[in-house]
């Protein structure tokens, strides 16, 4: 479980996180919303000790993130909005291979896992090309097979489907779907709730730092109005459609 309790934060002197409360279980599919702003990245920075509370307490499976970092970092795989970010290696096979060689698996398991990982990004195959010369999409994607092959029990994803073109979009879906159907805990902040409702067991939204809605998608989208949050036009109500 991933637990936020009471957790406030500032940038300088702006608060961006106030007293914010939010609990997710182990193979929970939770959606987090807002306008930008909100403080959706900022919230998620806080799940491997990226960002530290002011005050409040963000713990992994019952131990805070600040007690044991390793841990948390080992518990929670992390897909950032910038994926250049998170690229330690100049191959796609090498950046996915990193993570499962610092948990020193054998050989066989690190290549079964980057494949797997690969073809769930429908980049199967493609271990030898250089980073630098895939385009955003392929990057972002490869962000992606990089926590998927860490095989973590939550993972933490921040617009992950920014310059993903459909099919690499549906795979990724299917993917997270099947994992927290076998037990993952998945967050992903999206603005583009298209497809990932039918998913998620929750729908959580932000305004200035607080969680503002936080019920079955089903039912928050009737809650969300002012906030911003783009509602598919399957799931809004017959008299609001185009
Ligand atoms: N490094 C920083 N220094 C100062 N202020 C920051 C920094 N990062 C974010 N902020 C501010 O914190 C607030 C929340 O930002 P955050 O990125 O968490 O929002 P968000 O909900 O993820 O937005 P978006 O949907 O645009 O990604 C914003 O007002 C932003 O300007």
């Amino acid at each position: 479980m991933i637990e936020f309790r009471d957790v406030s934060y500032a940038f300088e002197d702006v608060p961006v996180l106030e007293e914010l409360s939010l609990s997710v279980e182990s193979g929970e599919f939770v959606v987090l919303a807002g306008a930008n702003g909100s403080g959706k990245t900022t919230l998620l920075r806080h799940c491997n000790g990226l960002l530290e509370p002011d005050s409040g307490t963000v713990l992994v499976d019952g131990t805070p993130v600040a007690d044991d970092l390793v841990a948390a970092r080992s518990r929670v795989g992390m897909v950032f909005q910038h994926p250049r970010d998170q690229f330690v290696a100049a191959t796609v096979g090498a950046d996915v291979a990193f993570g499962p060689e610092n948990l020193g698996l054998e050989r066989s398991e690190i290549d079964r896992r980057v494949e797997a990982a690969l073809a769930a990004v429908n980049m199967a195959g493609r271990e030898d090309e250089q980073i630098d010369a895939l385009s955003g999409g392929e990057q972002a994607r490869v962000a992606i097979a990089g926590a998927l092959a860490m095989d973590p029990d939550h993972l933490v994803l921040d617009e992950p489907f920014t310059g993903l073109d459909d099919p690499a979009r549906r795979s990724v879906l299917e993917r997270l779907e099947s994992l927290s159907a076998e037990g993952t805990g998945v967050v992903l902040a999206t603005h583009d709730l298209r497809d990932v409702l039918a998913l998620a067991d929750r729908l959580v939204a932000m305004r200035d730092g607080r969680v503002v809605v936080d019920d079955a998608p089903e039912r928050a989208i009737a809650e969300l109005e002012g906030l911003e949050v783009r509602v598919p036009e399957a799931f809004r109500p017959e008299a609001d459609r185009c």
